[in-house]
């Protein structure tokens, strides 16, 4: 798509703090609040973009954590975004390449400039990036919860919401009779679980027991950054193994697919860098029939309506991680809220996220704000 370059004028950085409705557990820690950055770029014209931080404030799931977004978007990125105009977002991952990894720091920078873009070209951010759904399938992560009783009561109230997939945490003693229980009370609904990284190969037994419950797939059951015994666990399982924190760029993924350490791939765009290395593994996963879906990071609105615009591109062919923003938040800073009806999420269509901010919200959780020329 031809475009005229952009001119950046300034960046704003708001650091919010938001509580989340109910703590969210995982087998390596709970979360109980979001402390994070809003990325707010502005060009020349006064047209604005916002992208989202979406590390968490430990380094538990990967090593980034808010103070190192912070630290690398400050010392490095923002200035290198700022240096000269910028013709395309999809020249913004190859000027970062100068920094390694950090991929969610450079994931939130980039977005805010995906949203100006497609806000200059008064298109949806979906549209900007070839995205041609109208609507998306929801699914919802479940948290470890204390009880099998409550777990079952929270996936009642999901799945009266309407969700049409449901995300199972498990661990190392708390799986196959957990998923048995859940199996049995819910015959029909599609679910999968995630392990986040708690097994390793010993644990092969117990990772072809859940065979028998119909699991969509299993999602990061071996080392966080492992691919090559994700290949010898997925030829000796039935169900399919789905890669996230393995899958940081392109290069893994082809190498997980090659290998055949995975069936399917968790996309997550603050985990891979960013929106256009997001539409890369999914333009090669198209190829090699490789389904992906869109994973999430508990965002609030901002980063929630990226994923929303990423899901839409073809070869999203699961439900999400993209719930309603009523399920982690009280209330969220865009506007209208995203909301979950029969399932499904509808593609906003104003240009850019497609959603306002709600400054009002914003400013009521911010406790920083720092502007870059
Ligand atoms: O954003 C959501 O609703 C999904 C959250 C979720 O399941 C995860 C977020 C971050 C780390 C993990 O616990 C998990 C995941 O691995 O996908
Ligand atoms: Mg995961």
């Amino acid at each position: 798509m031809e475009s005229t370059p952009i001119y950046l004028e300034k960046v704003i950085l708001h650091r919010l703090v938001m509580e989340l409705k109910t703590p969210f557990q995982t087998s390596f820690g709970t979360f109980t609040d979001k402390d994070f950055y809003i990325i707010e770029a502005v060009d020349n014209h006064g047209s604005r973009g916002f992208g989202e931080s979406v590390a968490f404030p430990a380094p538990w799931y990967t090593e980034e954590t808010g103070h190192t977004n912070h630290y690398v978007m400050t010392d490095f990125l923002i200035p290198l975004l700022l240096e000269k105009p910028i013709n395309h977002p999809d020249d913004i991952s190859e000027r970062f390449s100068v920094v390694r990894r950090n991929n969610m720091a450079k994931a939130a920078v980039e977005g805010a400039v995906w949203d100006l873009y497609a806000k200059r070209k008064n298109i949806p951010l979906s549209k900007a990036i070839g995205g041609k759904k109208t609507k998306i399938d929801a699914g919802v992560s479940v948290g470890i919860q204390p009880t099998l009783d409550k777990l079952l009561a929270v996936i009642d109230n999901y799945v009266a919401d309407g969700y049409k997939r449901i995300k199972l945490k498990i661990k190392p003693g708390s799986d196959v009779d957990i998923v048995r229980e859940v199996r049995k009370h819910f015959p029909n609904i599609q679910m999968m679980a995630d392990a986040n990284s708690a097994y390793t190969l010993n644990d092969i037994d117990t990772l072809k027991q859940l065979a028998e419950f119909g699991l969509t797939m299993i999602e990061q059951p071996l080392g966080y950054n492992d691919i090559y015994e994700h290949s010898i666990l997925q030829h000796q399982l039935q169900t399919p193994v789905c890669l996230d924190e393995s899958i940081n760029s392109l290069a893994d993924a082809k190498a997980a697919v090659e290998l055949g350490s995975c069936r399917v791939i968790n996309l997550k765009i603050g985990r891979v860098g960013g929106i256009s290395e997001a539409k890369r593994i999914h333009d090669y996963c198209r190829q090699k029939n490789i389904p992906v879906w869109c994973g999430g990071m508990l965002e609030a609105g901002v980063g929630r309506a990226h994923n929303i615009a990423l899901a839409s591109l073809p070869h999203f062919m699961f439900p999400g991680d993209i719930s309603a923003s009523g399920r982690y938040w009280h209330q969220d800073i865009i506007k209208p809220e995203v909301t979950v009806q029969n399932g499904e999420i509808n593609l906003p269509e104003q240009p850019g996220i497609g959603y306002s901010i709600d400054w009002e919200a914003l400013e009521a959780h911010r406790i920083s704000k720092q502007v870059f020329t």
